[in-house]
């Protein structure tokens, strides 16, 4: 199953003339064109030097062109100056973003924006070392230039200097640079220096810890100082020493130590207690040996039941591939979950992880980018950009809960797939790519054996931990039919059996998790005489009911677009007034919990109270230290929680997971609630779970009861296939868009129509859908239609598909209409 090694193509140095360039300026979001002059060579990644208005700055050369497109053939094309740096980039990187930006249709630079963070050049410094130790030899025949190049390179401590400085102190120094490097005798790189603001901070280094004449406490601080390694932050060694900042600076005096301002990381970090590998279980142990078998590029799903023990075994993965000096990538769904979970990798590894994701602030980001350009074999853990990060020497690739839908990005272009381009960067680096997930998607697990009639044609090794860790047994999950509750006149969001449930929590000391299936999904407002619902001008969506505490008012908010209203006392229509909000959101499980629990303490886990950063890890801790009894939330709450103590789980309406029109509705109702259920009695104490639902008999509610995975999984991709949905069918979805409604249906209606004849005129299978409105047709003034394109696949991937005349469609839109291309489309609303 290995494809060949990706080389560094030295194919690709050029010899064309020209070199379109990343210009990395802020608001810069476009190429550049450059001459390539006859004696450089560049290859794409190199970071050059370029004039660039008065100045002269870092691009990045991004690829080549034999002529000038015609609307440059006029103008004066500049040349390239010199190479900077060749090695910023690891080998392959820009062929991968070449190869994201043509399978999703999309332009490098939208790439490229998702890929690196911005402003990364323009807080690089270029420098020029020498290389060697010079023999008066060499010195012989160089130009004026060089030689005095050569001096002041000698005479600085470093054997280095800024070219910057170079450049003001010799003249024609271009030139004597350019002599040099072709006799190698000296070297150009590029260093990513400290942000403008560098977070500094007083720095404590032991220098003399036996000065005569200290008195006891003196030599308490030393010795203290010594034990933690010689270096310590002021602050830590204040707080360590229970000392003041007057003592320090008599130390200092004496010269027993110095203190001086030191860059502190922009870096995650938090005080970690080390951790030593676990004895593995059976099953642990057994899928482990198999992927340390694996060389090579290959694929493994890991199938592994909630709380069966994946990420020790990604851990003890991971442990012979940084001895061996090479880094891991690990991706996770979402900002959510890695508290606890890089907590957990950061006891294992220390200060070799590096977690990147899109929360960081710009100064954090840049600061771990710098960290992944170093060559120290590191493990970076993020969310799904991070899989971009541009570490080199990759011997492995997880990711983790490869089912969850956090992995596309669905805006703005590119709309990838993090599991798509895993799999060509782990391709690229020949390494294992795992897949691990207790409810892993169709298009994976219909690669693996026990999906393929021909285990000879399955492209993905599967691996399976069907147990929990020691031997604990799933949560039994009860159903409640919610039709009895009402035919009772219990008109409560809780159960009876909830309510029991719930009063014994607190006896018991006992833990539960709330589940509302969507912030604000059945909160609408409605008028329960005649109807009517308030609807976003701007968006066609529902508003949603919030009560902010800080005001009386209550108000009505789109979730597309924001707007808000304050809510109106009658019904604006019949003006009666039975007009309140309907179904439960959050806020609303808040409110009746409160009037129905008041002794019960809640917490509430959503994108509202979460917003705020290190929110997640606050209100995690706080759960886990036993300050709640309760914790309510949305998908969240589904997600690689880990408390021993949750006993109980409450799902308050699987209905609405059900009912989203989407193919995918079942599969993503399936792994939503089988993974909020495996968030129980993963402790001593067995866990149990209620689902509440309108509709018992729904054969997903029923298979989720049963924990029926194999034959639900069966069962859902027959029905795909006789639908010609994925994994059988690739979709490529089309939206198109516009503030003019009209435009856009027509434009719509265009393009579909070229496209039915493209597929006639090559006799290609497949089918055109729409064009449609899109299920929420306005968003934010924009109109938005859809077509969608199903083109067949018999093994992901590997049929030829026709190709998208993507041309084609992008010619049939007017100027001010836009097409986006969404491949592989996960939301279809
Ligand atoms: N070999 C082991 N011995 C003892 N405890 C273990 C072992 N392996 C894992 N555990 C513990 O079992 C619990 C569940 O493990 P983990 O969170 O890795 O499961 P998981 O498969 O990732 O579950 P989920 O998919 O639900 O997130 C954790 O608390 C973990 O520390
Ligand atoms: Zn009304
Ligand atoms: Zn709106």
């Amino acid at each position: 199953m290995s494809t060949p090694k990706a080389s560094p193509s030295l194919d690709r140095t050029t010899a064309a003339p020209f070199v379109e360039v990343l210009v990395d300026c802020p608001g810069t979001d476009k190429l550049f064109t450059y001459r390539v002059p006859s004696d450089l060579s560049i290859q794409p990644g190199d970071i050059l030097s370029v004039p660039f208005g008065a100045q002269q700055v870092g691009a990045i050369a991004i690829r080549f062109l034999a002529d000038l497109p015609p609307e440059l053939a006029t103008t004066r094309i500049l040349k390239v100056v010199d190479v900077a740096c060749r090695t910023l980039f690891p080998p392959g990187y820009w062929q991968l973003l070449e190869k994201v930006a043509a399978y999703y249709h999309t332009s490098l630079m939208a790439v490229i924006r998702v890929a690196l963070p911005p402003g990364l050049l323009q807080r690089s410094q270029r420098r020029i070392r020498l290389n060697t130790t010079l023999h008066p030899h060499d010195i012989n025949g160089l130009g004026a230039a060089a030689q005095g190049i050569l001096a002041l390179l000698q005479q600085s401590p470093s054997q280095d200097y800024t070219w910057q400085y170079l450049r003001r102190q010799i003249k024609k120094a271009q030139v004597g640079l350019r002599e040099l490097q072709q006799q190698g005798l000296v070297e150009s790189y590029l260093q990513t220096q400290a942000p403008t603001k560098p977070r500094q901070q007083q720095a404590v280094t032991l220098t003399d810890p036996s000065a005569p004449d200290l008195t006891v406490r003196q030599q308490e601080i030393l010795t203290l100082l010594k034990h933690e390694g010689g270096e310590l932050w002021a602050q830590d060694l204040l707080r360590l020493a229970h000392t003041s900042s007057t003592t320090l600076k008599k130390l200092a005096s004496k010269g027993c130590i110095t203190l001086h301002q030191q860059e502190r990381l922009r870096l995650e970090t938090s005080p970690i207690q080390p951790d030593q590998p676990r004895t593995l279980t059976p099953d642990q142990a057994g899928v482990l040996a198999q992927i340390h078998r694996l060389q090579d590029y290959a694929e493994v799903l890991l199938h592994g039941v909630t709380g069966s023990g994946k990420t020790e075994v990604y851990l003890q993965a991971i442990t012979p591939v940084l001895a061996r000096k090479q880094s891991v990538i690990v991706l996770v769904p979402e900002i959510g979950l890695t508290p606890q979970l890089t907590d957990r990798f950061r006891s294992r590894f220390g200060d070799r992880i590096r977690v990147y994701h899109s929360a960081l602030s710009d100064g954090e980001r840049y600061d771990t980018w710098r960290q992944f350009l170093t060559s120290t074999p590191q493990v970076v853990i993020g969310t799904r950009s991070a899989i971009f990060a541009p570490i080199a020497n990759i011997g492995l690739v997880i990711l983790d809960e490869e089912h969850d839908t956090g992995y596309k990005q669905d805006q703005p272009a590119p709309c990838y797939h993090a599991r798509t381009v895993a799999r060509w960067r782990a391709q690229q680096a020949d390494c294992p790519l795992i897949l691990g997930s207790a409810t892993p998607c169709l298009e994976s697990w219909s690669q693996t054996p026990p999906a393929n009639p021909k285990p000879s044609q399955a492209s993905i090794h599967y691996l399976r931990l069907p147990r929990r860790v020691h031997a604990r047994p799933m949560p039994p999950i009860e159903i409640v039919d919610m039709r009895l509750e009402l035919a009772d006149r219990n008109h409560s969001i809780f159960s009876r059996l909830l309510q029991k449930r719930l009063h014994s929590l607190q006896q018991n000391r006992q833990q539960g998790l709330l589940f509302m299936p969507r912030r604000g999904h059945s909160t609408f407002v409605s008028c329960r005489s005649c109807g009517y619902v308030s609807e976003c001008p701007h968006c066609s969506v529902s508003l949603t009911y919030h009560h902010s505490p800080d005001s009386r008012q209550t108000l009505l908010r789109c979730h597309y677009c924001n707007y808000a209203q304050p809510q109106p006392e009658v019904c604006p229509v019949c003006k009666s007034s039975y007009f309140r909000f309907f179904g439960s959101g959050t806020q609303r499980v808040m409110e009746e919990l409160a009037k129905t629990f008041p002794e019960l303490r809640v917490i509430r886990f959503d994108s509202d109270t979460t917003r705020r950063k290190g929110a997640h890890r606050q209100l995690l801790n706080q759960f886990a230290r036993g300050e709640a009894d309760l914790m309510v939330g949305t998908q969240m709450l589904t997600k690689g929680i880990d408390l021993p103590q949750v006993q109980l789980i409450g799902v308050l309406a699987a209905d609405s997971l059900l009912n989203i029109p989407d193919f995918r509705a079942s599969e993503r109702t399936f792994q939503t609630l089988l993974q909020v259920a495996g968030r129980a009695g993963r402790g001593e104490h067995p866990g149990q779970v209620l689902l509440q639902t309108y509709a018992p008999e729904h054969p997903v509610i029923q298979a989720v009861q049963k924990y029926e995975m194999d034959s639900f999984l069966f069962a859902e991709l027959k029905q795909r296939q006789e639908a010609n949905y994925p994994p059988f069918h690739q979709l490529i979805l089309l939206r198109i868009s516009g503030l003019n409604e009209m435009m856009v249906e027509k434009t719509a209606l265009e393009i579909a129509n070229y496209l039915h004849a493209y597929i006639h005129t090559h006799c290609y299978q497949g089918t055109i859908l729409g064009p449609a409105p899109a299920n929420i047709l306005r968003v934010a003034r924009r109109y938005y239609w859809h077509v969608l394109i199903k083109r067949p696949q018999t093994e992901m991937g590997q049929t030829e598909l026709w190709p998208f005349p993507m041309q084609g469609c992008q010619r049939r839109c007017p100027q001010n209409i836009r097409l986006q291309v969404d491949v592989d489309p996960l939301k279809l609303l």
